[in-house]
């Protein structure tokens, strides 16, 4: 078991931003976490990392329960974590390379000394990644598809059990996001690799790969289970409230809003 949540519901300021979230995540499966803006996504994620507790509910990750004792650092670091506030965080000095290899340590910088074995894994994550090219050059100075893939390779470092993909495309263009999206599809397809959860706002995102899928709105779980039965014109139509057509090519969906049919009687 990777992730079990049960009656979970969190308030933040006087209101309830998450309410009775029942979801379980299996080793085997990679998850999508769906949603429009505001319904709680992150929230979500910052009780998966531990950095918010229930109101009400339980919480267990990676076999630890919440609350019991305090296992945050031990959890955080076999848990992958990517987002737009990671790469905030990262020293400015630091070149590709050396942020891929602080994920070892679980830190932001390298304080550190490194193995030979760490730093020979750290080639082997770029290599993977296809980041060598740049490995030598400053984080800050990378494109921000070359970012995230420095991340991702950081994310992988301490060998996760659990990835967390938080919008890893925004600000990609198409190609970008396309080569991201083939690393992401890789590294779901090794045999003995992390669970992925994959949060984004766009369907077309969605990968093969991602064979569960979670729709969270406005706080609640709308829908959870196969990503073929929920990514659907019927499910998501309802989901969003408004008729929609959903459209796979290639084991890819994509989304459009349907026209307001117009008819004389
Ligand atoms: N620190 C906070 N204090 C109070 N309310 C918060 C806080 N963070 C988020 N919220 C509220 O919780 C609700 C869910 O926000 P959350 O950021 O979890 O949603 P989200 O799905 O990640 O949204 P987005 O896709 O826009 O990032 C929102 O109504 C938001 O205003």
């Amino acid at each position: 078991m990777i992730l079990e949540m049960e009656g979970v519901s969190r308030k933040r300021d006087g209101r309830w931003v998450l309410k009775e979230i029942d979801w379980r995540v299996e080793k085997g499966d990679h998850w999508v976490l769906y949603g429009l803006n505001g319904s709680g996504k992150t929230s979500l994620l910052e009780l998966i990392n531990a950095y918010l507790f229930p109101t009400e509910g339980t919480v267990r990750v990676l076999g630890m329960e919440f609350g019991k004792t305090y296992l945050a650092e031990r959890l955080r670091s076999q848990i992958g974590f990517v987002s737009s506030s990671v790469a905030h965080k990262l020293r400015p000095d630091d070149n590709a390379y050396e942020v891929v290899l602080s994920g070892a340590f679980s830190s932001i910088g390298l304080y550190e000394d490194t193995t030979e074995e760490i730093d020979r894994k750290g080639v082997d994550i770029l290599r993977e990644l296809g980041c060598l090219d740049y490995a030598n050059r400053n984080f800050h100075t990378l494109s921000q598809g070359e970012r995230q893939r420095v991340l991702i390779g950081r994310a992988l470092m301490a060998d996760p059990s659990l990835l967390i993909l938080d919008e890893p495309t925004n600000g990609l263009d198409f190609i970008a996001r396309e080569e991201l999206l083939d690393s992401v599809a890789r590294i779901a397809r090794r045999p003995d690799g992390p669970t992925i959860l994959y949060v984004t706002h766009h369907v077309e995102e969605i990968l093969p790969e991602f064979n569960k899928t979670l729709l969270l709105k406005e706080g609640r779980v709308f829908d959870a289970g196969h990503t073929s039965d929920l990514i659907s014109s019927e499910c998501l139509s309802g989901f969003f409230g408004l008729p929609v057509a959903v459209d796979w090519q290639e084991g890819r969906p994509s989304l459009t809003k349907k026209q307001a049919e117009v008819s004389r009687k």
